[in-house]
């Protein structure tokens, strides 16, 4: 499509474009929309790695001219998005036939249209500052050998992280830019792994920490913990190449690795990466093979002085189902859990966040969240975003009573944790009957009305279902629950005193 060439200066082509094109402005435009559709088109990720960096030189004749800094991103987008390029520029001068991408001259400024263009991404720097919001480093296409060279050897400013990242690409998926150090939390639960993880950032593949292995339930921070250690990486030693992928990508590609008769390639773009992450390792249980190509790719690393990091929700030797040998290696480096949180920690993650939104949330609002909402911080997080926003959209300041309300489903949800045998046990305890009487067939009234308040209670507090409540009581019929929900429910309304002690075991059971 484009003819071969060196380095251009864009300057030279500014008489040329201004002589073909109807106004330099409309070509500014044009120029900016071109952009916007690519971007559009390829996403965020590949945008920001690839085709930021392109500059419009101008027009000449039939052609478009584009710029890029280096030869390797030159080459890159004219194999895979010259086409493209060409399409977007005939839709907007149906007189451009070729899109001629260059590598604009050392020092060179950027082109006379590019440069009155509307600011945008391509006028920003190479990389993010770590934290920044323009961080979403990374890319999702693959560099070579000879590209490397010389994007280090043509890379303006910090080369060496530029071919850091060419090296990874392939690999690498997106960091999170809120995930660094300095947002993450530091209480009882998570000290032991947010240290090793600082340490591992600090020295990668230290002996003793290599690899780490960070576990951990649902949403306690360990996709964080890696990020952050990745984003450190990247400022302490930007000539380190980091790949973090799931686990489950790290499968789908090897996939298509095979698919493609193409696993060399694969083997070799790993094994020359510098630290490897690997996020929710439990994925690859039950997947045999994949568990063998990461197993070699593990040994090669290591083998090679190279930093592996991995998560996973449970510790190597309770990840029953990968194999033996797998567990053994990723448990010989340094082994850290995240516990779950406690009520001090989840209070300081309420107030660090709410200080960081810039929101005012009453003490009390975060000590209410931190008592109720104790699963994980992934939830806590949500509860308190959702209290801004509303604060956000109708301008009012949160309060206890609004948080209860606007918050009904999640602190419901947490309600309903409560199970079925601890309502029984709290209820016969309470009424100073048997535990057993709860599913016998006694029909007392002494028994039989405790019953009905803890199949009340069950279907008040748990989600399970009428039957599903009724076979936890002996076995007995959904209409049996049904009638006795009802039933106190009717109570309730008529003996302030039954209802007083019913909210009291609800409370009880709640806390
Ligand atoms: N100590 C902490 N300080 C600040 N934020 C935290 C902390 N722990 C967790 N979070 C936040 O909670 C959310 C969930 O954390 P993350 O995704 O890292 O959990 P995870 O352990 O990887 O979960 P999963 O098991 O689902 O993969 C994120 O938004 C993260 O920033």
């Amino acid at each position: 499509m484009e003819k071969q060439s060196g380095t251009t200066s864009p300057a030279s082509l500014a008489a040329s474009a201004a002589a073909v094109m109807p106004a330099e402005r409309h070509l500014t435009e044009a120029w900016a929309r071109i952009r916007g559709r690519l971007r559009e088109e390829v996403g965020e990720v590949e945008y920001r790695a690839w085709l930021r960096q392109m500059t419009l030189a101008g027009v000449e004749g039939d052609e478009a001219v584009v710029l890029l800094p280096t030869r390797f991103l030159r080459d890159w987008v004219r194999s895979h998005y010259g086409d493209r390029l060409r399409a977007l520029w005939q839709q907007e001068f149906p007189g451009v036939r070729r899109v001629e991408i260059r590598v604009a001259r050392s020092g060179a400024e950027t082109g006379v249209a590019a440069a009155k263009a509307p600011a945008g991404p391509a006028a920003a720097a190479p990389r993010p500052a770590q934290g920044s919001a323009d961080g979403t480093a990374t890319a999702a296409r693959g560099g070579t050998a000879g590209g490397l060279a010389e994007a280090l050897a043509a890379g303006p400013g910090d080369a060496a992280r530029h071919a850091a990242d060419a090296r990874t690409m392939e690999w690498a998926a997106p960091l999170d830019p809120r995930f660094t150090f300095d947002s993450f939390i530091v209480g009882r639960p998570n000290e032991f792994a947010h240290a090793c993880a600082r340490r591992v950032a600090e020295r990668p593949a230290s002996p003793g920490f290599n690899p780490l292995f960070l576990y951990g339930g649902v949403g306690l921070g360990k996709t964080h913990l890696m990020h952050a250690i990745a984003w450190a990486i990247r400022e302490m030693h930007p000539a380190k190449s980091v790949a973090y992928m799931s686990a489950e990508k790290f499968m789908y590609r090897f996939i298509a690795a095979l698919r493609s008769q193409n696993t060399m390639e694969f083997k070799e773009s790993l094994r020359s990466v510098d630290v490897l992450m690997i996020d929710d390792l439990q994925f690859l249980i039950g997947k045999d093979n994949t568990q063998e190509e990461f197993f070699h790719t593990f040994n090669a690393l290591v083998d090679a002085g190279k930093q592996i990091v991995v998560s996973a929700d449970k510790s190597p030797s309770d990840l029953s189902g990968l194999e033996d040998r797998l567990r053994t290696r990723l448990g010989c480096g340094m082994v850290a859990d995240i516990h779950a949180t406690t009520y001090e920690l989840r209070l300081s993650i309420l107030q660090a966040k709410a200080a960081a939104a810039g929101v005012p949330v009453p003490a009390k609002v975060m000590e209410f969240l931190a008592h109720k909402i104790t699963s994980n911080v992934r939830e806590l997080e949500g509860a308190l975003n959702r209290l801004i926003a509303h604060a956000n959209l109708f301008g009012r300041p949160i309060t206890l009573e609004g948080a209860q309300e606007v918050l009904h489903d999640i602190l419901r949800a947490h309600d309903r944790r409560v199970t079925i045998e601890e309502i029984q046990r709290r209820v016969a305890e309470h009424y100073n009957i048997r535990l057993t009487d709860m599913s016998s067939a006694r029909r007392a009234r002494n028994v039989a009305r405790p019953r009905q308040v803890a199949m009340y209670l069950a279907k008040q507090l748990t989600s399970r279902s009428l039957p599903e409540i009724g076979r936890r009581f002996g076995n007995r019929d959904h209409t049996t629950v049904m009638h006795a929900v009802s039933r106190v429910a009717e109570l309730m309304q008529q003996d302030a005193a039954f209802a007083e002690d019913v909210e009291l075991l609800r409370r009880m059971l709640e806390t």
